[in-house]
């Protein structure tokens, strides 16, 4: 069973041999492997083989666009503003952020009702009465006036999906660490225990008299441990960073598939073993062309803390580093939380 597929590109790779119970050592090696090479190489990957029904994979799009189609009143009555203490969820309507000299805020006035670049948040599910809701990225969500069914049902089960998947894929990543380093495969499981798990559901709206130096998301790289982010089929725009070849290589939509990214958390945790790639999203003039993604960011649990797994440097604590790496973003607010 061949686990990578590259093409000169991005690579893809099936973990199917790791959630399998009747693979081989051989197979699970082969993945291990892969996801090393990826994300060494680029810090990028195409996750395929995750067992998650193509249907949740749609349905979560549906309830974006349920949220993104209501009037702008209704999307106000959870703004951010409303989360609790500092707990940031809810709807950002399109930012101000500049994260390049020479590149245009995020967002420029929009000429018509047509906007780009708005999101909805969503965290782990905190209640109000919990004693540390409402400190750094905890809390309750913030719910928007549609069918449960419809929205936070759907959410809610996808947001449970992805702290499985992400689990899977840390594991993966400890186990392509070098082996000098003698990392237990649990090393960073710790992360993924209650963890701070920002989700951005996304949309882009086509940009009204396209300036060159104008982007959906400008270049950054996350702050994350792991990104775990859903394309919307049938749409284009990501791009990522490629250092030996100087360019920007297209990140394609797979029609099953998650892009894995690694953040700047997992390339300090791996002292720069695993690469947390700058990436940017291109947006388009035409009428039509709107995009949904949604990212989820694994963040880890904010008490979290260990030296880099080569034994080099000081302790860091994920709540302190993610607070850090939001500081230093103009705003206050980076794209990923
Ligand atoms: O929308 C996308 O494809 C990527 C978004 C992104 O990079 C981010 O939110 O950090
Ligand atoms: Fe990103």
């Amino acid at each position: 069973m061949s686990s990578e597929k590259s093409e000169g590109g991005i690579p893809t790779v099936d973990i199917g041999a790791i959630l399998s119970p009747t693979a081989t050592e051989a197979d699970r090696r082969q993945v291990v492997e892969a996801v090393r090479y990826a994300s060494t190489t680029f810090g990028f990957f195409n996750l395929v083989g995750h067992g998650i029904p193509r249907a949740q994979l749609r349905q979560i799009f549906e309830s974006s666009k349920l949220f993104f189609a209501l009037p702008e009143e209704k999307r106000r009555d959870v703004h951010v503003g409303q989360a609790l203490g500092r707990s940031f969820r809810g709807w950002e309507p399109p930012l101000i952020q500049q994260h390049q000299e020479g590149v245009l805020p995020d967002t420029k006035e929009p000429k018509t009702d047509i906007t780009f670049f708005e999101t909805f948040i969503i965290g782990r599910e905190v209640p109000a009465d919990d004693p540390e809701a409402g400190t750094f990225l905890t809390g309750p969500n913030l719910w928007p006036d549609l069918p449960t069914e419809d929205f936070q049902e759907v959410i809610l089960a996808y947001q449970a999906r992805m702290v499985e998947l992400a689990r899977v894929v840390v594991r993966i990543l400890v186990q392509g660490l070098p082996e000098a380093w003698g990392c237990p495969p649990d090393v960073l499981d710790g992360l993924t225990v209650d963890p701070a798990i920002p989700m951005r559901m996304l949309h882009y709206g086509p940009v009204k008299e396209k300036d060159p130096r104008q982007f959906g998301v400008a270049a950054h790289t996350d702050f994350s441990a792991i990104t775990i982010l859903l394309q919307q089929p049938g749409t284009e725009g990501l791009q990522v960073w490629y250092p030996p070849t100087d360019e920007w290589i297209p990140v394609p939509v797979s029609e099953d598939g998650f892009v894995i990214n690694i953040g700047d958390l997992m390339q300090q945790y791996t002292a720069g073993y695993y690469r947390s790639a700058r990436h940017r999203v291109i947006t388009f003039s035409e009428e039509d062309k709107h995009r949904y993604s949604v990212a989820f960011f694994l963040d880890g649990n904010l008490q979290f803390k260990t030296k880099a797994l080569d034994g080099s440097g000081t302790e860091i604590v994920v709540g302190e580093y993610v607070y850090s790496c939001l500081n230093r973003t103009l705003g206050a607010r980076g794209p990923s939380l």
